[in-house]
């Protein structure tokens, strides 16, 4: 039986023979490194133990809280930073196979000389948090729960998803995938959250929460396995597919239209709606949002003028379609197409937006302008730029959402306009934080829906 040992929720002091006296040096340069560390944009001042349980032997379970510079430690205000949620395995020697996860060999602590690694990569750590999730209970603050209706057969062979990822999955077996959160926030994660009420609702087009782990200190979601869609290809490989042939891409377009509009009507009733009454606060929010955005990506200054005008003039539309919960970063990578049918995952929304606004309710046009905003990705791939292919697939989609919606999304320009022009916005500031070299998809986009209100 694993020993299972919990340590102090507070952070430790450097310097005493806890195992994070090891890991805190190491754990400041490999952070920022990993593709899901939101903090990437600030220099990381300390790592700070929040939780600590050693799942099997050599393989600690950690949440930690990374701080960034800004406050003076004497201040009594809390550093800011975020939590973030580790598997880390500790060996003499990292075997071969996993040398892509290393995260350094430590050099003092009682870790001392050991090597230390992302255990997520280690099948027999992977495999052993399945095992967890088939019999649940707790160890230490970690709770593993399930649906005692879905049977999970032992021994699934695991091996990590090497995606762009916002958090880190594991597949077992090509039969469930287990998402674990990377940066955790206090609450129930959207994703467990909307699958689960979305499957009481009876809606097949968001496979199903089977287990999840939480921790009770913060009370937070930690994982979710779910279905695995065996076979499945994302809307984006399939986009880029049909523009490298000259494919078409409007039957699929419209179809997605058809199912994001059954998943908002599945949502509209499983969880609350709001009578939205005025957009002024919605516009609001959207032109704070641009000032932020343009202090962090200076190249968007330019257009704050030009942008704004989108949002003012959402800001006097009237308000008549009550909001209620939407995907909240629908884009082409959010869909899965298997047997010839549109799935959609990921309902965490846009990760950078704090957890209780990204589970507030809001226009489903939101969803309906990220993925517009998609097709445009997408067609700027191309050499030359195909725009007449994303304007097809925009009036597929749009047509395809009307069809099941019983409203077009069209015929209310004004609100369109925003949601893109806050969707590009947000895109520009991701960009720059976390692939550069594609700041010129949505800087374009920014460009043109700036013009429209020069
Ligand atoms: N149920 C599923 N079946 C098949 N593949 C999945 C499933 N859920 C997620 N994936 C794959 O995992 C990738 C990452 O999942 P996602 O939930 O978007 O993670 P993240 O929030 O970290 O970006 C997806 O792009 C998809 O390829
Ligand atoms: O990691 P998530 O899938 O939750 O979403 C984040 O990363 C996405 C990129 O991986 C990013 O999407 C942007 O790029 C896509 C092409 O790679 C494009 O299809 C999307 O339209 C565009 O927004 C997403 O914004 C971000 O939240």
């Amino acid at each position: 039986m694993a020993k299972t040992e919990t340590l102090s929720l507070r952070p430790r002091s450097p310097g005493s023979i806890h195992p994070m006296a090891s890991l805190r040096g190491l754990l400041r340069e490999w952070l920022p490194r990993q593709r899901w560390f939101a903090g990437k944009d600030r220099p990381v001042t300390d790592v700070a133990l929040l939780s600590m349980t050693e799942l099997h032997p050599g393989c600690l379970h950690l949440l930690v809280h990374a701080e960034h510079a800004g406050l003076p430690a004497h201040s009594g205000t809390p550093p800011s930073g975020d939590c973030y949620q580790l598997l880390l395995g500790v060996e003499e020697q990292l075997p071969p196979r996993l040398s892509g996860a290393s995260v350094g060999r430590a050099q003092e602590g009682p870790l001392a000389g050991l090597a230390v690694y992302d255990a997520f990569h280690d099948p027999r750590s992977a495999g052993l948090l399945l095992e967890r999730l088939r019999r649940p209970g707790a160890e230490g603050p970690l709770r593993f729960e399930n649906d005692a209706s879905v049977a999970v057969p032992p021994g699934l062979a695991p091996r990590l998803l090497d995606a762009e990822q916002s958090n880190s999955s594991i597949v077992y077996g090509d039969t469930f995938i287990l998402k674990v959160f990377r940066r955790v926030q206090t609450g129930v994660n959207p994703d467990l959250e909307v699958p689960w009420a979305l499957a009481r609702q009876g809606c097949t087009r968001v496979p199903a929460p089977v287990a999840w782990i939480r921790t009770t200190c913060p009370d937070a979601t930690l994982g979710v396995l779910q279905p695995y869609l065996h076979g499945a290809s994302d809307g984006w490989a399939l986009a880029l597919r049909a523009l490298a042939t000259d494919g078409d891409f409007t039957a699929e377009a419209h179809e997605l239209g058809q199912a994001t509009a059954e998943v908002h009507m599945a949502l509209a009733t499983a969880l609350p709606t709001d009578p939205r009454s005025e957009n002024g606060p919605l516009a609001a929010a959207m032109t704070e949002r641009l000032g932020v955005a343009a202090h962090c990506v200076p190249a968007l200054q330019p257009y704050v003028r030009g942008l704004r005008t989108a949002f003012d003039t959402f800001a006097t539309c009237a308000a008549d379609r009550p909001v209620q919960r939407i995907h909240g970063d629908l884009h082409l990578g959010q869909v899965l197409r298997a047997d010839g049918e549109w799935f959609v995952i990921d309902f965490e929304g846009e990760p950078s937006r704090p957890l209780a606004e990204r589970c507030s309710p809001e226009s489903p046009v939101r969803d309906v302008a990220g993925m517009l905003r998609s097709f445009d990705y997408a067609a700027r791939t191309r050499r030359p730029w195909h725009p007449e292919w994303a304007e097809r697939c925009r009036e597929a989609y749009c047509a395809g959402y009307a069809d099941r919606a019983g409203w077009d999304p069209r015929a209310e320009p004004q609100l369109l306009r925003a949601y893109e022009t806050d969707r590009a916005v947000y895109e520009v500031v991701y960009e720059a934080r976390h692939r550069p070299d594609w700041l010129p998809v949505p800087m374009a986009a920014i460009r043109r829906l700036a013009a429209r209100g020069g």
